[in-house]
């Protein structure tokens, strides 16, 4: 065992706990949720030389209180819960998992869409509730997604290959709104770079996969919902803050928003309280966009070559 100390906040698959406790002095914490495992974690921390997690929020008090650390490797892409300027001012490595998580997300959000497009929530309940008496008339119809126009807010890594599927697989048009323009996109899936509210506007499907930043926080609100078309489905499989959730609600209720999907929220978990709670036109996953085994498991070993690379010196393989 080495002298470094690892400190993980993550469930592990056990080939990866394994290898991690013979070659660190290991703390691993399947998740932090109590107070007591918070001062735990806090005291591991103190002590330790890397970090590979997620779900903690990094304050930079967090940061002072951990001296010996050199390498922080979040088990997500987004990094908007760490203190990324302060990281770099103390010299800590901030890694990431992007590419290895793509796929899977996308498949959620693309899930999302259709759910809501044949209201699978509501048919589902239902069948469960036993409410399903004959077969179903107009009021339970819902829409087509093929030949439909998609709009992708953040053209990255996942909102690119939300475009692909909806385009290869669906013969859907692809606007998009991205703060460069991607003409290889353009090229390459004959996708449109247009405004946000062009966006809004015409499309049939919007998709949100834009990182939460000081720029992108509450950027939209009713002033967009509640311009799309009256069909229109809104899906979110970024951050829940990118979306302003009490206006995003009230468009659902008011319905100058058909319909939404959404795996992201501004509180997670979801509180008994939120006003998403008891909407019919809205399906809301747990956050489970890169949840599969073979994703995880992919997310975890990159996270840990990411602070083996560091710790020897190298260069990280996904250094944000
Ligand atoms: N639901 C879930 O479980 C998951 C959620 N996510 C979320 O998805 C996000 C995106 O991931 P990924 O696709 O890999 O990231 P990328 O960095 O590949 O893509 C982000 C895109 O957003 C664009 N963008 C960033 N800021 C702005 C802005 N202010 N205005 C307009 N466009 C902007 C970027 O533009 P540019 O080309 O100019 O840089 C880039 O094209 C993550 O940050 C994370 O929050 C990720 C994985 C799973
Ligand atoms: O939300 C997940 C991520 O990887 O970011």
């Amino acid at each position: 065992m080495s002298s470094q100390k690892l400190v993980v906040v993550h469930e592990l698959y056990p080939e990866l706990a394994e290898q991690l406790a013979e070659c660190f002095d290991l703390t691993h914490f399947t998740r932090v949720t109590t107070q007591e495992d918070m001062t735990a974690f806090r005291a591991a921390l103190s002590q330790a030389d890397a970090y590979v997690g997620s779900g903690i929020r990094f304050t930079e008090e967090l940061l002072e209180a951990a001296p010996r650390l050199k390498v922080v490797a979040s088990v997500s892409v987004g990094v908007d819960s760490y203190p990324v300027e302060a990281m770099r001012q103390r010299g800590i490595v901030l890694t990431n998992t992007p590419d290895v998580l793509t796929e899977s997300t996308a498949d959620t959000g693309f899930m999302l869409m259709m759910m809501a497009a044949r209201r699978a929530g509501e048919m589902l309940d239902m069948v469960q509730n036993h409410e399903w008496k004959a077969s179903l008339s107009r009021q339970h119809f819902g829409v087509d997604m093929h030949g439909k126009k998609l709009g992708v807010v953040g053209m990255g890594r996942i909102g690119q290959s939300v475009a692909r599927r909806g385009r290869d697989g669906f013969g859907m048009s692809v606007n998009y709104y991205n703060r460069s323009a991607r003409p290889d996109v353009e090229s390459a899936l004959g996708a449109r770079r247009v405004e946000l509210e062009q966006l809004f506007r015409e499309s049939d499907f919007i998709c949100v996969t834009i990182p939460l930043t000081a720029e992108t926080e509450g950027l939209i609100g009713r002033h967009y919902l509640a311009m799309t078309r009256p069909r229109a489905i809104f899906v979110n499989i970024s951050r829940g803050r990118v979306v302003r959730e009490d206006e995003l609600a009230a468009c659902l209720q008011d319905g100058s928003l058909y319909y939404a999907g959404l795996d992201v929220f501004e509180q997670e978990p979801l509180p008994a309280d939120s006003p998403l709670m008891g909407l019919s036109n809205v399906i809301c996953l747990p956050h489970i966009g890169s949840a599969t085994f073979q994703t995880r498991n992919a997310m975890c070993d990159l996270a840990v070559e990411n602070v083996n690379r560091v710790l020897a010196g190298e260069q990280a393989v996904t250094a944000v």
